[in-house]
C-alpha cells in the first residue's frame, strides 16, 4: 500500500477513537463489534456526503465485497511485514468493512455469533476429518 494511503489511515483511525479508546478493557471489546454493526446500521439511507458508511453501501454489495478482499490483502501484508501496530489499524479497517457487508447483506451478528458458539469446543481437526467421512 502507498505510504500516503497509511498515514492517511493512521491519522484517521487516530481522530476517530483517540489512543486512549483504542486500548479497550476485555469487557468493553466484547460488545465493540455489536455496537459498530448498530451504527453501521444507522447509516442506511444516510446522507453520503456525510456518511463514509451510506457512500460504501450505496456503492452496492459487489464494489464492499471487493473492498473487503483489498483490506484483508493489507492485514496479510503487514503480518508478513511482521508490523503489529499496522496489523491492528488494518484489522479494524477489515472488520468494519465486514460487517458493512453483512448489513448490506442482512446478516445479524447474532446469526454469525450462533455459528461460532455451534463450533466451540469442536477441534478443527476433529471436524474436518467428519466432513472428508461424510
Ligand atoms: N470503523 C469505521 C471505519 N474503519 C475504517 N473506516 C473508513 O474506511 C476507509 C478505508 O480507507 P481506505 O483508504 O481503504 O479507503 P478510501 O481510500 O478512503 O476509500 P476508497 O476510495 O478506496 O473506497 C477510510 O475512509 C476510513 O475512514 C471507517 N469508517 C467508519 N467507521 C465507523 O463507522 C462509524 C460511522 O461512520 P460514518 O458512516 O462515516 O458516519 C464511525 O463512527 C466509526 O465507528
Amino acid at each position: 500500500m502507498a505510504k500516503h494511503r497509511q498515514k492517511k489511515k493512521v491519522v484517521k483511525a487516530k481522530k476517530r477513537a483517540g489512543k486512549n479508546q483504542r486500548e479497550l478493557v476485555a469487557d468493553d471489546s466484547q460488545h465493540m463489534l455489536d455496537r459498530l454493526y448498530a451504527t453501521i446500521e444507522s447509516r442506511k439511507g444516510a446522507d453520503p456526503r456525510t456518511s463514509y458508511t451510506a457512500r460504501l453501501m450505496a456503492r452496492g454489495q459487489e464494489k464492499l465485497a471487493q473492498k473487503l478482499g483489498e483490506e484483508a490483502t493489507e492485514a496479510v501484508i503487514e503480518a508478513v511485514k511482521g508490523d503489529a501496530d499496522k496489523l491492528i489499524l488494518e484489522s479494524a479497517d477489515l472488520l468494519y468493512h465486514l460487517l458493512a457487508l453483512w448489513a448490506t447483506l442482512g446478516v445479524k451478528p447474532t446469526q454469525v455469533w450462533a455459528e461460532l458458539a455451534r463450533r466451540e469446543g469442536v477441534s478443527g481437526i476433529t471436524e474436518k476429518a467428519a466432513r472428508t467421512t461424510a
